[in-house]
């Protein structure tokens, strides 16, 4: 008989990004696609160790999913899998629970394992002080164990959440695109779940007996993100039908691709609205599609210095107004001490 279908859902979805991260490996600078390291499980002396994957195991239902998952699947694929837990310090005994998860973690199997502690700052928020230190504690981690990839256990019910909270900030496609697959430096760090539901990887944990720990912090109405999961989708899915968690992780990977498309173009279509000088001109800009020249706006702004976190929509539509609305109005003060204004037919943007 094979493995519980929540097991086997897992499973697939870490063998999948296990191959990819392989098929990378194998493949620097273009050449084709070898197969050596994943024919050769146990390696002969003298070859190259086999390529480290780490999981960020927090020691909550989807990670310790993730966790056993890689534990099976990596040495199958010739793979060492490895484990780092962050204790954020901001419970009491959170460091004894974090040597708990270490402790799980050698159980499954992994090597290395570690838990790393950090200390959260204020910046940007609670939520996103602790996120700020765990992904650089992270960070260090990969690149002390040389590691090839770090999974994270996001799940589609943490993308649809994502997705709603982007659609909430009202600044187009981009903040609806969600969570990305693969992203950080190099593509370090993977996402394996974000097709499987939060309900299948709990059940995967609970026929395998692993057991978890539930973040208090998960269900504090006090943060944004448990409100949303234990109020706000629960009351869509009363009103619009269960299948909108789903329809909502959907929209984050079209999203994703039609925001990946026009950034694109927009890169292609700046150099064609630049003079000898580098000036923007404004009859170009006039004629692009207003998705467009929005991003080639913002993308000026950027590089004239105004911070990307301070940027909203708001700022560009208001630029967008000296091409699309002149009729001789000042200069757009802009984040960061940055200006925009029309002067002749160009249109200006610098700092100060
Ligand atoms: N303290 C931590 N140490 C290591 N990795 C973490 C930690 N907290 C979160 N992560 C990683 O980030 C992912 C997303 O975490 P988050 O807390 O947003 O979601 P979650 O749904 O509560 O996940 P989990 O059930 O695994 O805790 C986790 O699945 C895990 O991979």
């Amino acid at each position: 008989m094979g493995p519980h279908p929540a097991v086997a859902a897992i499973r697939l979805a870490v063998r999948r990004v296990l191959h990819d991260i392989l098929t990378e490996l194998n493949t620097p600078a273009g050449v084709p696609a070898a197969t050596a390291v994943e024919r050769t499980p146990e390696r002969a002396p003298g070859l190259p160790t086999a390529p480290l994957v780490l999981v960020a195991c927090s020691g909550g239902a989807d990670s310790m999913a993730l966790a056993s998952a890689l534990a099976f699947e990596a040495p199958r694929l010739g793979v060492r899998a490895g484990g780092v837990t962050v204790d954020h310090g901001l419970q009491s005994g959170s460091d004894l629970r974090a040597e708990e998860v270490v402790l799980r973690l050698r159980e499954l199997g992994l090597d290395p394992v570690e838990a790393t502690a950090v200390t959260v700052g204020r910046a940007g928020g609670p939520e996103a002080a602790a996120r700020d230190a765990r992904y650089a504690a992270l960070d260090a981690a990969a690149a002390r164990h040389g590691a090839a990839a770090v999974l994270l256990g996001h799940t589609r019910d943490d993308q649809a959440e994502t997705v709603l909270l982007g659609l909430a900030r009202g600044s187009g496609i981009r903040s609806l695109s969600g969570m990305a697959a693969v992203s950080g430096a190099g593509g370090r760090y993977r996402r394996p779940f974000l097709q499987v539901d939060r309900q299948t990887a709990r059940k995967a944990c609970m026929v395998q007996s692993l057991p978890v720990w539930d973040d208090p912090h998960n269900a504090d109405p006090a943060y944004t993100r448990s409100r949303l999961r234990h109020e706000g989708l629960p009351a869509l899915e009363k009103a619009l039908g269960k299948g909108v968690v789903e329809a909502l992780a959907r929209t984050a990977q079209l999203s994703r691709d039609d925001a990946d498309a026009l950034d694109t173009w927009a890169r292609q279509a700046e150099a064609g609205v630049r003079d000898a000088t580098g000036g923007l001109e404004c009859a170009k800009l006039y004629a692009l599609p207003p998705a467009v020249r929005r991003r080639i706006l913002r993308r000026a702004a950027l590089e004239a210095g105004a911070p990307g976190g301070a940027l909203f929509a708001r700022h560009i539509e208001e630029v967008d107004r000296l091409i699309t609305g002149w009729r001789g109005q000042g200069a757009i003060n802009l984040p960061g001490k940055v200006v925009a204004r029309r002067q002749g037919g160009r249109l200006v943007i610098r700092q100060g």
